[in-house]
């Protein structure tokens, strides 16, 4: 079994936690509160600017040209499609430009970004890819299990087709295939530090959907 298919197999009680978040849940059914979408949304500007900036330094490491490739392009698109994706939404929910730049990072969104900043800093390639891979694995599964129990005409339909979009699944795929010949040629230890790099950055995606629903801020 490969890295990757493993390590997802590992995870299906997590994994079955987020399909079950009342975020996801009412989002898919269009009742998902305004408010916590807001949330969400300006959270994942400031999480899509960092990530873009961890997907920048995986492409400068990576150690062939395929990899660099990827991943400078999830790079562009991480800042010039998903960006334009909040845009549009933060018109339709009322979210000013200066709402969203004042907005501080929550609790969760801090945590996310400056994990996968502390990968890109101070861990291998090997652990970095790993932690970055749920970002896409994770949002390609809720997609394609939200699409075909959506609610039409839903407020959140732009959301939903980005994610269940083919050419999603097709980047998901070309990364999830970067990470598994990175596990393949490494050794025991590292596939280790894989593993726990993948694991908890999916916990983040569960803490996210988690925080946007509850709104949530710094409690001091
Ligand atoms: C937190 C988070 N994780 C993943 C994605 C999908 N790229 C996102 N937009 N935001």
């Amino acid at each position: 079994m490969s890295f990757c298919d493993a390590i997802w197999e590992e995870l299906l009680p997590l994994r079955r936690a987020i399909l079950d978040q009342p975020f996801l849940a009412e989002l898919a059914d269009g009742t998902l509160p305004a408010e916590s979408f807001r949330h969400y949304m300006v959270q994942d500007s400031l999480y899509l600017a960092e990530y873009g900036r961890v997907l920048a330094i995986a492409a400068a490491r990576a150690p062939s040209a395929a990899g660099r490739l990827e991943f400078s392009d999830g790079a562009k698109v991480a800042v010039q499609v998903e960006q334009a994706l909040h845009q549009a939404f933060f018109v339709q929910f009322g979210v000013t430009p200066e709402m969203a730049h004042k907005a501080e990072a929550s609790p969760a969104c801090l945590g996310y970004t400056s994990y996968l900043a502390s990968l890109a800093a101070t861990r291998s390639y090997e652990e970095l890819i790993a932690g970055i891979l749920p970002c896409f694995w994770v949002y390609w599964e809720v997609g394609c299990a939200i699409k075909p129990r959506a609610a039409s005409p839903n407020p959140y339909a732009a959301w939903i087709d980005t994610y269940a979009a083919p050419s999603f699944g097709e980047a998901t795929d070309r990364v999830r295939a970067l990470v598994d010949e990175a596990a393949a040629n490494a050794g025991p230890a590292t596939r280790e530090a894989m593993a726990r790099a993948f694991r908890y950055a999916t916990r983040y995606e569960w803490m996210f959907w988690d925080s946007a629903y509850h709104t949530e801020g710094w409690p001091i």
